[in-house]
């Protein structure tokens, strides 16, 4: 059996190495001619899996590490009887991780002790929005959702709010995937209108997918007075990145909020699983049998540490995102196609980080509160 797959899905050897021989090929620059004899395909989110890529092939399974799938052609491959499996969730935890650390930034950015004083719309409540929505409500935040799917679906459809009214709160998170069809297409979902909207005490975040925001009409905005503040994970046509709106966007990360060390590994242990079971073999390898100690296990504090400052050392600790914002300013330099080089270059090299659940916090004294807070942002506390 041959598996062709991206050479950035990582542990391919570990995973598949006993179900067949590997190919490791560019993701990002795949072509039909790559799978020639391949059985499987196994992607992340930089090839286009669609008629092109497969017409003629011989394969029968296609796997994503990830969570989106606007990068395959679903109905095609089902029309082919070819069966497909995603990662759903396999990163949610890197993700909100990150708008966790965004938050503590633009807080402490605004001067802001109590952070949870910031009220937070997020748009997209599935497996991430989800898990975030959970976290900023035990951390005590007002969180107001936006998910006209889910709210037309569910009998709690009166828990969202619309689009509207989220883009109202002090904090906007987007979180839906890309869709160009159905009854609530996101393609430019935010577009002028919506950022005409936001002043200049809001903060726009985007970690779903870049065209979700009509990033023209964005730089508009960005460049009229009271702008909001804007933190991009992801951008439209990646890897070319506007340099124009790099500059007036406060914290600028090159898709990578999904990033941790377990939400990759975990991407990787989904499409095994599935694979395994559509080939009727035994599921045996786990994530956590791959997964190394941190580096860094367990920060203390003392009894005088200000629960302030504990919350941003630790999550800095676990996540600082200006580290990743620094790297991907400076690298963007050169033309057009060295800076789509420069951008899959920082993505392929990303160096090890980990979940805040890799991190012990040991708190002289705390409180259950106290404890509660802290687990809610994701860490493990003992006392
Ligand atoms: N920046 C990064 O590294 C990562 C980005 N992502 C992106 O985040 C997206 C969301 O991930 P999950 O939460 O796991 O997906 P999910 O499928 O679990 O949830 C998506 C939610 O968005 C809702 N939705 C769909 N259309 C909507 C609309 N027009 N307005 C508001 N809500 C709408 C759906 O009803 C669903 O509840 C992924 O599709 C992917 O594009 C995911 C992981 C990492
Ligand atoms: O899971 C998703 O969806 C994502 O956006 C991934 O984190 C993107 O990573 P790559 O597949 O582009 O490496």
């Amino acid at each position: 059996m041959l598996i062709v797959a991206d050479e950035n899905i990582p542990l391919l050897d570990e995973f598949f190495g006993d179900i067949g021989e590997i190919r490791r090929v560019a993701g990002r620059s795949m072509t039909a001619g790559d799978l020639r004899d391949a059985d499987v395909l196994l992607v992340r989110s930089v090839t286009r899996v669609n008629r092109e890529l497969l017409d003629g092939s011989r394969v029968r399974f296609v796997g994503t590490a990830t969570i989106g799938t606007d990068h395959v052609d679903l109905d095609w491959l089902e029309r082919q009887g070819i069966r497909f499996s995603a990662a759903p969730g396999c990163n949610a935890n890197s993700v909100a991780e990150y708008v966790l650390s965004v938050l503590s930034l633009y807080a402490e950015k605004r001067g802001l002790d109590d952070w949870s004083q910031l009220t937070v719309g997020i748009v997209g409540v599935g497996n991430v929005g989800g898990e975030l929505a959970r976290r900023l409500k035990r951390l005590g935040f007002d969180v107001r959702l936006c998910d006209p799917p889910r709210a037309e679906s569910e009998d709690q459809g009166s828990a969202f709010v619309t689009l509207a009214q989220a883009m109202k709160c002090d904090v906007v998170t987007l979180h839906t995937p890309l869709t160009r069809q159905g009854s609530h297409p996101t393609f430019h979902m935010v577009g002028q209108q919506a950022l005409d909207g936001l002043g200049e005490s809001q903060l726009l975040i985007n970690s779903g997918r870049g065209e979700v925001i009509d990033s023209a009409a964005l730089l508009t905005r960005l460049g009229r007075g009271h702008a909001p503040t804007v933190a991009l994970d992801v951008w439209e046509q990646e890897p070319r990145v506007d340099p124009g709106l790099l500059d007036q966007v406060w914290l600028a990360t090159p898709h990578i909020a999904g990033y941790s060390l377990e939400g990759k590994v975990q991407g990787t242990e989904m499409i095994y699983r599935a694979l395994s079971r559509s080939l009727g073999l035994p599921v045996r390898k786990t994530a956590n049998q791959f997964l190394p100690e941190p580096a860094l296990s367990t920060l203390s504090f003392t009894r005088s540490a200000s629960e302030v400052e504990a919350t941003r050392i630790a999550l800095r600790a676990g996540y600082d995102p200006r580290r990743d914002d620094t790297r991907f300013r400076h690298a963007m330099t050169g033309s057009v196609e060295e800076r789509a080089a420069a951008f899959d270059r920082l993505r392929r090299h990303y160096p090890v980080r980990r979940e805040n659940s890799s991190l012990e916090i040991r708190f002289e004294g705390a409180n259950k509160a106290l404890r509660d807070r802290f687990q809610a942002m994701g860490f493990k506390l003992t006392s």
